[in-house]
């Protein structure tokens, strides 16, 4: 389980400094302080954790009291315990009824948020359908009809299945939106707009990010009514315990040699090497294959099966290199990644926070590595400028 109960011990002081908040937020040090279900904590203590991060301290509490969120918090602080925990302690376990939905952006995301959902909820016997783009619709449609309490899903398949009338909406309390701007911001706008639409007016509204850029947080006024903001200012972000690096490469066909070079070391434990296309990611694994590396690779083309299998593989540690795109970048949580690498440094800054946050996970240390050729130097001057940091050169007996 990634939860474990060293994890907890050993990572427990995992802290937000600096806080921003609009209203008067009590913070409940200890999750038996907040009033949860018997049940619930059982859940919590099964699933290894002790004590509660900051935004657990922080968010689960005005979530179960009905208010409107936002919340933003590093990569890997345990954004997904809190929202899980709150809907679990607000679900009338007695009924069968949709209750929750929780949209996010990847079929890979979605899934491990349900399995989260159902292992905290595991005393109470709670029903979690993960309800994603590319499986067979009809599996979805029957088990809906059994009776799904909450439903975490893909806006698109979640949508269809709205509209479809097989999931039913009027008794849906909460809608939680994680990676909130990465699907306001990008393609699934409409999607959510169209969710939305259908819930009842009185619905609470979770938003939820590692980055939650201004026009982000505009949009969100339409969805909700004076929400809580628990928000952590930006040059807070960038996590502490991840040793971010670059390489200079000056040009693009240097890299290979550089990850060739440097892949004993990242093999150590696990790791993620960013590129910023697929087809570079599909000529980056046949290369690093037929120069006898052992890696995997993961991308939106690749067949869901294939993509659950490879999954299964990472996160079980069968398979330690995984090449991929920006679908890996949000909310994937596999604690034993210890290196990032951006073979393509990421188009946006925000996605550089996200990528990055794939190692480190809750307090763990982490390295990532970025690699920099000559026209790549004003972005990575921008991403320094933005979360105040200054980045090294990887020290050649690390490479
Ligand atoms: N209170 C806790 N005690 C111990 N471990 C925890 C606690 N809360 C969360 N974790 C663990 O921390 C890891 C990160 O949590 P989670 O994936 O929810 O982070 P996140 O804030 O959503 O990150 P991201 O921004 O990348 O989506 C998970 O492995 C989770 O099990």
């Amino acid at each position: 389980m990634e939860g474990s109960s060293e994890t907890a011990a050993q990572f427990e002081d995992v802290s937000l400094k600096d806080i921003k908040t609009n209203e008067k937020v009590k913070i409940y040090p200890t999750f038996e302080s907040m009033g949860l279900k018997k049940e619930i904590l059982q859940g919590i203590y099964a699933y290894g954790f002790r004590k509660p991060s900051a935004i657990q301290q922080h968010c689960i509490v005005p979530l179960i009291g009905g208010y409107d969120l936002i919340a933003q918090a590093q990569s890997g602080t345990g954004k997904t315990a809190t929202y899980s925990i709150a809907l679990l302690q607000v679900l009338r376990s007695r009924s069968r009824e949709t209750q929750a939905i929780i949209l996010s952006p990847t079929r890979e995301l979605a899934s491990q948020i349900q399995k989260v959902v159902q292992s905290l909820g595991d005393f109470m016997s709670v029903q979690c359908h993960a309800c994603i783009g590319g499986t067979n619709s009809a599996h979805d449609i029957k088990k809906l009809q059994l009776g799904q309490q909450v439903v975490s899903g893909t806006p698109g398949r979640v949508l269809d299945m709205i509209k479809r009338t097989k999931l039913k909406t009027k008794a849906i309390k909460l809608l939680i939106l994680d990676e909130a701007d990465e699907m306001l911001q990008h393609g699934f706008k409409k999607q959510i707009y169209g969710v939305y639409r259908y819930l009842p007016a009185e619905v609470q509204v979770a938003v939820v990010s590692a980055t939650l850029p201004e026009e982000v947080l505009e949009m969100t006024s339409n969805f909700m009514a004076d929400p809580v903001k628990i928000l952590v200012p930006r040059d807070e972000l960038s996590l502490e315990g991840i040793q971010q690096y670059t390489v200079p490469v000056e040009k693009e066909h240097w890299k290979f040699d550089a990850l060739c070079d440097m892949y004993d070391k990242i093999l150590v434990k696990q790791a993620i090497i960013f590129c910023n296309s697929r087809k570079k990611v599909d000529w980056l694994t046949k290369n690093m294959r037929e120069a006898g590396f052992s890696v995997s690779c993961m991308h939106s083309e690749v067949k869901q099966k294939e993509r659950d299998a490879i999954m299964k593989e990472f996160r079980s540690g069968v398979s330690r290199v995984l090449i991929t795109t920006d679908i890996w970048a949000r909310g994937i949580d596999v604690q034993q990644v210890s290196h990032v690498i951006n073979y393509d440094l990421p188009s946006n800054k925000e996605q550089y926070l996200h990528r990055i946050g794939r190692s480190g996970r809750f307090g763990r240390q982490g390295v990532a590595i970025n690699f920099v050729c000559s026209e790549d130097k004003p972005l990575i001057r921008a991403i320094e400028k933005h979360y105040s940091i200054k980045l090294k050169d990887l020290p050649d007996p690390d490479r």
